[in-house]
């Protein structure tokens, strides 16, 4: 599917806001991606489709997360949105017939990350917390330990991703704990 075709679709089917997010993240994990070393167009098709599946209600959340068989982690249990990633690399393997792994991983990990975590993996999930648009405190910090250090930027936003995720009585996944153990 090329680059083209899927904008017309995302533009299409997601809000005008989803959308604008998903074409700064492509944009960011593309240039994120000609610094860390990693392959910028499919950083680029990743960061235009990883929202794919945000936009979907939670009744059909949960049809999914049965249907790929994904794994109810507490935080899931509570928030079946938060499988949004995971959700999105299924439809854009069964329904999109997308099939190079590495762009399905950044698009399955990018919300709560996984163990050993590509550079590819570690771009998108970035791109996501930091594009243009985004605003919280000691973001232009983490902008610029991202051009220096994917794993250190990873590691200070966890910091920050714990503060905010206690402040709104929400669990970490596992995978967030297991991605921090085994960066590299
Ligand atoms: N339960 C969770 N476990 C681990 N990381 C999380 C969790 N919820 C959110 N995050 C991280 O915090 C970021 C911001 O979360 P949130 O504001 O809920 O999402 P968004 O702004 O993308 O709609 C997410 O992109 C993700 O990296």
């Amino acid at each position: 599917m090329t680059n083209e075709a899927m904008i017309t679709y995302l533009k299409a089917n997601l809000s005008k806001k989803r959308f604008q997010h998903s074409m700064r993240v492509a944009k960011l994990s593309k240039d994120l991606a000609k610094i860390h070393g990693a392959d910028p167009d499919k950083a680029y098709f990743a960061g235009l489709v990883h929202d794919i599946a945000k936009e979907l209600d939670d009744e059909t959340c949960l049809l999914y997360i049965q249907k790929a068989n994904i794994y109810k982690d507490p935080s899931i249990e509570a928030n079946p949105n938060l499988a949004h990633g995971e959700i999105a690399a299924y439809l854009l393997s069964t329904k999109f017939g997308i099939d190079d792994e590495s762009i399905l991983n950044a698009v399955r990990w990018h919300t709560y990350g996984r163990a050993n975590m590509t550079t590819l993996d570690k771009i998108v999930y970035l791109a996501d917390i930091i594009e243009p648009k985004r605003q919280f405190e000691h973001i232009d910090d983490l902008r610029k330990i991202v051009v220096e250090d994917l794993n250190a930027a990873i590691h200070y936003f966890f910091d920050l991703c714990v503060a905010y995720l206690s402040e709104k009585h929400q669990i970490v996944h596992q995978n967030t704990y297991d991605m921090l153990h085994t960066l590299r």
